[in-house]
């Protein structure tokens, strides 16, 4: 193996890169996390070809570093960092939400012409930690890249070279305007989130049948509340002047909303919901430029057993699934089955096989 990569931070997001960068020809994959848990399940679950034992013996021999670590972690990191004798030719990223800041402290690695670029894969979950890291996080999501202004095209091309494999959308931003669009699509809606749910908490002490009456729309927008605290705290500590001015603008609107509602205004309200709908309704999500989720929705009669059934025939053929649900059973109607699976490759053999034992309608978003 000719070339060495060094992650650091080996959770959710640290542990999908090093799964995905293992797949690049002739590169070791060496990973650091401060939790022995971590690094102990990192050797047994194959996330890295090797666990550093010594973080700062691994860096001196690395090409590529990169954090997988809580954005405030990874600032302490950058610092240490200056105090290494690292590879001259060393590149180093990140994969944090933030870039700001980041990009900031970057400026103290570059007097010492330690290159830095900042990265920021936008995929992830509300889930945290190495188990749930996957190879096929990234793929067909956008990977941000926030290098200088006046960065060496080389330094940026060999990092791309190396994260092709994660099979995402690169794309470079600047680091500010980085920080501003990610806090109006990713950090404010986690606060909303959040929010939602601490107003559900206070209601249900007064009414406490409310959250048994929580369906599909309050799991569907309140499951990033869901999401690791810590890393949420760092992330909205460092953006929160960008998260003010989100805040200031959903206050306005929430006033105006506020005033439709007082002066029973239908004109209005209908207006309101219709303009969001042909908005939400045209953004790419649904086709997975955001989010890298393969579903097959399969027309199901209602009879007891189909699930398993059809599960039973996708395991025969060892086709796994990442999520598996019901929506819109009702009694008198079919129920369509949405299966979820990791790539299109999976996907289309799921197709087959279940085609080759049934007759069920099924088709793709
Ligand atoms: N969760 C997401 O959806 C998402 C998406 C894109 C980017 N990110 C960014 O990725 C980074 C990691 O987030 P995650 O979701 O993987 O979190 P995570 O909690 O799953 O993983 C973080 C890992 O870092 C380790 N860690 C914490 N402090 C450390 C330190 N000082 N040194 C070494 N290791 C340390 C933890 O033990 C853990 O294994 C964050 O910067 C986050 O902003 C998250
Ligand atoms: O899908 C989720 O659960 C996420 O929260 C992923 C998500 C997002 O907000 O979209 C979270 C943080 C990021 O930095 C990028 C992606």
């Amino acid at each position: 193996m000719t070339r060495n990569v060094l992650v650091i931070g080996l959770g959710l997001i640290g542990g999908s890169l090093a799964l995905a960068l293992q797949k690049s020809p002739e590169t070791k994959v060496i990973g650091y996390d401060i939790s022995e848990k971590t690094r102990e399940l990192a050797e047994a679950l194959n996330v890295v070809h090797e666990v550093a034992e010594d973080v700062e013996e691994a860096a001196k021999k690395a090409d590529f570093i990169f954090f997988g670590t809580p954005v405030n972690a990874t600032l302490e990191w950058m610092d240490q960092l200056k105090q290494w004798q690292l590879k001259k030719n060393v590149i180093i990223s990140d994969t944090g939400s933030t870039k700001g800041l980041i990009m900031k402290k970057a400026e103290e690695l570059r007097e010492q012409r330690i290159t830095f670029i900042g990265g920021h894969p936008m995929a992830g979950s509300h889930k945290s930690g190495i188990a749930a890291a996957k190879p096929y996080l990234f793929e067909n999501a956008y990977y941000i890249l926030t290098p200088f202004d006046d960065e060496d095209g080389n330094n940026i091309i060999a990092l791309q070279q190396l994260l092709k494999f994660t099979l995402a959308k690169i794309v470079k931003i600047k680091a500010e305007e980085h920080d501003h669009m990610t806090a109006v699509v990713s950090h404010f809606p986690h606060i909303v989130a959040a929010s939602l749910v601490h107003q559900l908490h206070e209601e249900n002490k007064k009414f406490p049948m409310t959250s048994m009456l929580a369906a599909g729309g309050f799991r569907d927008i309140t499951r990033i509340a869901s999401s690791n605290p810590m890393i949420w705290r760092d992330i909205t500590l460092q953006n929160r002047n960008e998260l003010v001015g989100q805040l200031d603008a959903w206050i306005d609107e929430m006033h105006r909303v506020k005033k439709i509602l007082l002066e029973n205004d239908d004109k209005t309200i209908e207006a309101y919901f219709q303009k969001a709908k042909e908005v939400r309704d045209a953004l790419p999500i649904s086709t997975g430029a955001f989010y890298t989720t393969y579903d097959l929705y399969v027309d199901i009669p209602d009879y007891p057993g189909v699930i398993s059934e059809i599960t039973g025939y996708l395991a025969e053929e060892k086709i796994s699934i990442t999520n598996i649900r019901v929506v819109e059973t009702r009694e008198d109607v079919f129920g369509i089955l949405v299966i979820s699976f990791q790539n299109e490759k999976d996907r289309e053999k799921a197709m087959k096989c279940i085609r080759s034992h049934t007759n069920f309608e099924m088709h793709v978003s």
